[in-house]
C-alpha cells in the first residue's frame, strides 16, 4: 500500500489530523461510497457495452463455423466459469441448440443420454438474465423443471458450477425440504430448479411467490413433465405463466405432438436433434424424435424365469465385483428387500438402494454416495433412470422388464455416458421376450444380442435367504412386500401384450424371495374369478387401471398392495386430479368390476363368542342323585352367580355414566379413615418404641451403678468369717426382736447384718419391679436357701427354732 502525503487543512481532499478512532471515519466511508457509486457505474457501462456487442453478435451465429465456446457471443462472467470447469467444445445438441435459444427462440431439443443437454439450456438461461441486466429485487427470472428430485438438485450443482461468477440468485425447490424456508426465500431468487408438484404447492399457497416475471421456462426431461402423471400439474403451472415467454424444452425422448404444444404455447419452436436443426415450417409436428443411444453402449439380453431372476443377479454381482453397476426393479419395495437381502448376503461389494418412498436427504447422501464409489451395486427404481449423471457405470442390469423402449433408453443411457463405454443387460421372462425385442429392433433399429447363461456358472443364493427369512421376520415381511409390489406394478401396466400377470408363476416366484408360503393376492384373485365368471378369455384390461407403469412414483409415494385398483403418480395431481379422472375413466369403463362375496370361515373361536354374546350357558353339566333327581352343580351356580353380579356392576356403572359417585365417595371415606387410624397406630407405635429405648437406657445405667456397689459389698463380705459364707443366716427373724433378749454382738457384725439386709431389700424391689404377680417371698432367697443350705443345715435350724 502507498504511503499518503499529508496536506494543508482547508484544501478540498484534505484530511482531518488523524486521531485515533476521531472524525476520520466519516470522511473514509463517503470516499469508500463515492468510490463504489464510481466504480459501478463504470463497471455497468463496460456491461452495457459487452451487451451491446453481444447483441450484436446474435444473428451471426452459425452451429455449423462454432467448434468452441469462445466461438459463441457469451458473457465474459459465464465464460469463464465454462473454461474453469473444462468445457471448452460444445457437444453436438449445444452447437445446435444455444445459438437459437441465445436468440430468443422456442428450442425443442432432442439427443442421446449424456450427450450434455443440461449446459443446453442452463446457457442460454444465464446469458437471458444477464443481457437484461437481471438483478436480485427483479424477481423470478427463468423456472426449470425437471421430474425427479435427484435430477433437480443436479442441475442447481451445474448451475452453481457456470453460473459462480454472475450475480443471480438461485433455489432449488423440490420436494422433502422445508416448505417454510423455501416460502421465505422464493421471492428473492432469480433462477428456481423445481419438480412440478413442489412448485405448483408453491403457486397455490405461497403469497409471495409471483411467476408473472418469469421469462425464460425450461422442461428438463420434457416428454415426462408433459405425460400423463404430471398432466394436470404441469396444465394448472402453465396457466400462471406469462404467455409471453421463451421455452426451451430437453430430452432424449423428446416429445412433439400438437396437443403438447398447443399446451405450452409454443412459437415456431426450433427443433434440435432431429436430424438438421429446422423450423416449426418444415418439421411436421406429431412426429417423434429419432431414439438413439449412445454408440459405446454395448446392449444385451438374456430370458429367464421370474423365479431365476434373483439367482442370476447373484451370480452377475458375484462376478462383477470390481465394477459400478445400477440394477433398475419396477418397484420400491423391491429394491429396499434386495437391498437388505443383499446386504446379509454379503456378496463382497458396497451396495446402495435409491427409490422415491426414502427420506430426501437420504436419497441425496445415496445419491452422491454411488456418485463418488467406483465399485458398487446400486438397487433402484426409475427415479434413477432420467437424467442423473452418474460417471462411470459399467453396467446397466435392467432385471425388471421397461414399460416401453423411451424407459429402456433412459436406463441404459446411465451408463456409457459423454463418449465412454458402458454395458446394459435387459432381463426378460420368456413371455416378455418377444414384444420387448421387437419393439427394441423396430423403434431403435437396433440389433440386440441375446445372452445364453450356463446354469452351473449360476449359484443360487436361496437356502441362505430362507434361513435369514426364519431368522428375521421384518425381512419375511419386505419379502412379502416386494412380491406383492411386483405382482402390483406388472398388473398396472398399460400394455396387457407386454405384460400378463396371470401368466407368472406366484408360488415360484414366492419361493426365490425366500418366502416358504406364497402370499395371498387379492387382486389376481379377483381377476380370476371376473375371468372365470365372464368365461372369456383372459383379459386383464380394464379402462381403470390404464395407466401404465411406473410402480415408484418419482416423488415417492408409497404403495399399499391392498388397493386393488389405484391411479399411480397420484402425487403429482396436486388437486386430486388422480382421483378425477379415475372416475372419468370408471364411466368409460364398460363394465364395473364386481367383487364376488367370499364365503365366511365359520370358526370354533366365532361360534364360542356368538354364544357368549347370545348369553348361552356353554357345557353345562348336570348331575343325578341316586334316585334321579337333578343336583345342582356348584361349579355353575357360582359362575352364574358371579356373572350376574359383574352384570349388575356393569349396569350400575353404565347407569351412572360409567362412576357411581356416591359409592366411590363412601368407598373414598372408608379409605380415608382406614389410612387415619393405621396412621396413628403407627405413631403410637413410634412413641412406645422411643419410650422402651429410653427406660432401658436408664435401667443400663442404674444396673451400671448397682454393681459397682455389689462390688463394693462383695469386698467387704470377703473380709467376713468363714461360718457366715458356708451359711447364710439373714432370712432368719431377728432374735432380739422376737424375744427381746437382744445378745451383745459385735459391732462389726451388726453393721454386716444391717447391710445385708438392706441389700437383700433392694433385690426384692427390684424383683417386685420386674414381676408384681410373684408371690411375696422373693424368689432369689428361695433360690439361695436351695442353693446354701444342705439338710443338716435345716434340720439344726428348724431343731434351734423349736428350742427356742
Ligand atoms: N461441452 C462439454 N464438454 C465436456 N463435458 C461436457 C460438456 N457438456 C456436458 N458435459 C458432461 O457430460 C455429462 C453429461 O451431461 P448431461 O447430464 O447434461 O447429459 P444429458 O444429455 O442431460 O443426459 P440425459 O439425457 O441422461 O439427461 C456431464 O458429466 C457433463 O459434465
Amino acid at each position: 500500500m502507498q504511503k499518503q502525503k499529508p496536506r494543508g487543512p482547508g484544501k478540498p481532499g484534505s484530511r482531518a489530523p488523524s486521531k485515533p478512532g476521531g472524525s476520520q471515519r466519516p470522511n473514509n466511508k463517503q470516499h469508500n461510497q463515492k468510490r463504489a457509486k464510481e466504480l459501478s457505474r463504470s463497471k455497468l457501462a463496460a456491461t452495457e457495452t459487452e451487451i451491446q456487442e453481444l447483441r450484436a453478435k446474435y444473428n451471426e451465429i452459425d452451429p455449423e463455423t462454432i467448434k468452441t465456446f469462445a466461438q459463441f457471443p457469451l458473457s465474459q462472467k459465464t465464460q469463464k466459469a465454462l473454461s474453469e470447469a473444462k468445457y471448452t467444445t460444445p457437444t453436438e445438441v449445444q452447437r445446435l441448440s444455444i445459438g437459437h435459444a441465445l436468440q430468443g427462440k422456442d428450442v425443442l431439443g432432442a439427443a442421446i443420454t449424456g450427450s450434455g443437454k443440461t449446459l443446453a439450456f442452463l446457457i442460454p438461461v444465464l446469458e437471458h438474465l444477464y443481457m437484461n441486466k437481471w438483478s436480485r429485487t427483479d424477481g423470478v427470472g427463468a423456472i426449470i423443471i425437471s421430474p425427479t428430485r435427484e435430477l433437480a438438485y443436479q442441475i442447481f450443482e451445474t448451475l452453481k458450477k457456470i453460473g459462480k461468477y454472475h450475480d443471480f440468485s438461485a433455489g432449488l425447490i423440490i420436494g422433502g425440504k422445508n416448505l417454510k424456508f423455501e416460502r421465505t426465500r422464493m421471492d428473492q431468487c432469480n433462477i428456481l430448479i423445481c419438480t412440478p408438484g413442489r412448485l405448483l404447492q408453491h403457486m397455490d399457497e405461497n403469497p409471495l411467490f409471483n411467476a408473472t416475471t418469469m421469462e425464460v421456462l425450461v422442461l428438463d426431461e420434457a416428454d415426462r413433465c408433459l405425460d400423463m402423471g404430471f398432466q394436470k400439474t404441469l396444465n394448472s403451472i402453465i396457466e400462471n405463466f406469462p404467455p409471453d415467454r421463451q421455452t426451451l424444452l430437453f430430452s432424449a425422448t423428446q416429445t412433439n405432438t400438437v396437443e403438447d404444444l398447443a399446451r405450452l404455447n409454443l412459437k415456431n419452436p426450433v427443433y434440435v436433434g432431429y436430424g438438421t436443426a429446422k423450423s416449426v415450417d418444415t418439421k411436421p409436428s406429431g412426429s417423434t424424435a429419432v431414439l438413439a443411444l449412445p454408440e459405446l453402449l454395448q446392449q444385451s439380453y438374456v430370458v429367464l424365469p421370474l423365479e431365476e431372476k434373483i439367482t442370476m443377479l447373484w451370480s452377475f454381482i458375484k462376478n462383477h465385483l470390481k465394477q459400478k453397476i445400477i440394477v433398475f426393479v419396477a418397484s420400491c419395495k423391491q429394491a429396499k428387500y434386495l437391498y437388505e437381502i443383499f446386504c446379509k448376503l454379503r456378496p463382497g461389494v458396497g451396495l446402495l438402494a435409491l427409490y422415491g418412498t426414502l427420506h430426501q436427504d437420504r436419497r441425496i447422501a445415496i445419491y452422491e454416495d454411488f456418485l463418488r464409489k467406483s465399485h458398487v451395486v446400486m438397487f433402484a427404481t426409475d427415479v434413477a433412470s432420467r437424467g442423473l449423471d452418474f460417471p462411470s457405470v459399467n453396467w446397466v442390469l435392467q432385471l425388471d422388464c421397461p414399460e416401453d423402449v423411451p424407459q429402456y433408453i433412459h436406463r441404459a443411457g446411465r451408463s456409457a455416458r459423454n463418449k465412454s463405454r458402458g454395458e446394459c443387460l435387459l432381463v426378460l421372462t420368456p413371455s416378455e421376450e418377444e414384444y420387448m425385442i421387437g419393439a427394441l429392433k423396430e423403434q431403435l433399429n437396433l440389433d440386440i444380442r441375446a445372452v445364453h447363461i450356463d446354469p452351473k456358472k449360476l449359484f443360487s443364493p436361496r437356502v441362505k435367504i430362507e434361513a435369514f427369512l426364519a431368522q428375521f421376520p421384518e425381512l419375511r415381511a419386505s419379502a412379502q412386500r416386494a412380491f406383492l409390489s411386483y405382482l402390483k406394478s406388472v398388473f398396472l401396466m398399460r400394455n396387457k401384450r407386454l405384460f400378463n400377470v396371470l401368466s407368472l408363476d406366484l408360488d415360484a416366484y414366492a419361493q426365490s424371495l425366500g418366502l416358504a408360503v406364497t402370499p395371498r393376492v387379492p387382486f389376481i384373485e379377483k381377476l380370476k374369478w371376473r375371468q372365470k365368471q365372464q368365461n372369456q378369455p383372459e383379459q386383464q384390461t380394464n379402462k381403470t387401471t390404464g395407466f401404465g407403469h411406473d410402480n415408484d412414483d418419482e416423488d415417492g409415494s408409497g404403495e399399499d398392495e391392498d388397493d386393488f385398483i389405484k391411479i399411480k403418480r397420484r402425487d403429482h395431481d396436486v388437486e386430486g386430479g388422480a382421483t378425477e379422472l379415475e372416475q372419468q375413466l370408471g364411466e368409460e369403463s364398460e363394465e364395473p368390476l364386481v367383487v364376488p362375496k367370499r364365503e365366511k370361515l365359520v370358526t370354533k373361536a366365532a361360534l364360542a363368542k356368538k354364544a357368549i354374546k347370545k348369553n348361552l350357558q356353554i357345557n353345562s353339566k348336570v348331575k343325578f342323585d341316586e334316585d334321579g333327581q337333578t343336583l345342582a352343580d356348584e361349579r355353575n351356580q357360582m359362575k352364574a352367580l358371579t356373572a350376574r353380579q359383574q352384570k349388575q356392576q356393569q349396569q350400575q356403572k353404565d347407569d351412572d355414566g360409567g362412576i357411581n359417585l356416591v359409592l366411590s365417595k363412601a368407598l373414598l371415606n372408608e379409605e380415608d379413615q382406614y389410612d387415619k387410624q393405621r396412621f396413628r397406630e403407627l405413631v403410637k407405635k413410634r412413641h412406645k418404641l422411643q419410650r422402651e429405648k429410653l427406660r432401658k437406657k436408664a435401667e443400663q445405667q442404674q444396673s451400671d451403678d448397682d454393681d459397682e456397689q455389689n462390688e463394693d459389698e462383695a469386698q467387704q463380705l470377703d473380709m467376713d468369717s468363714e461360718s457366715e459364707q458356708s451359711v447364710d443366716l439373714s432370712w432368719l427373724p431377728d432374735p432380739d426382736k422376737i424375744y427381746k433378749k437382744r445378745n451383745e454382738k459385735d459391732e462389726d457384725e451388726e453393721e454386716e447384718e444391717e447391710k445385708e439386709d438392706a441389700r437383700q431389700n433392694d433385690e426384692e424391689d427390684e424383683d417386685d419391679d420386674d414381676d408384681d404377680d410373684d408371690d411375696d417371698e422373693p424368689v432369689f432367697k428361695k433360690s439361695r436357701i436351695t442353693d446354701k443350705l444342705t439338710l443338716m443345715d435345716t434340720e439344726a435350724i428348724a431343731a434351734n427354732l423349736l428350742a427356742s
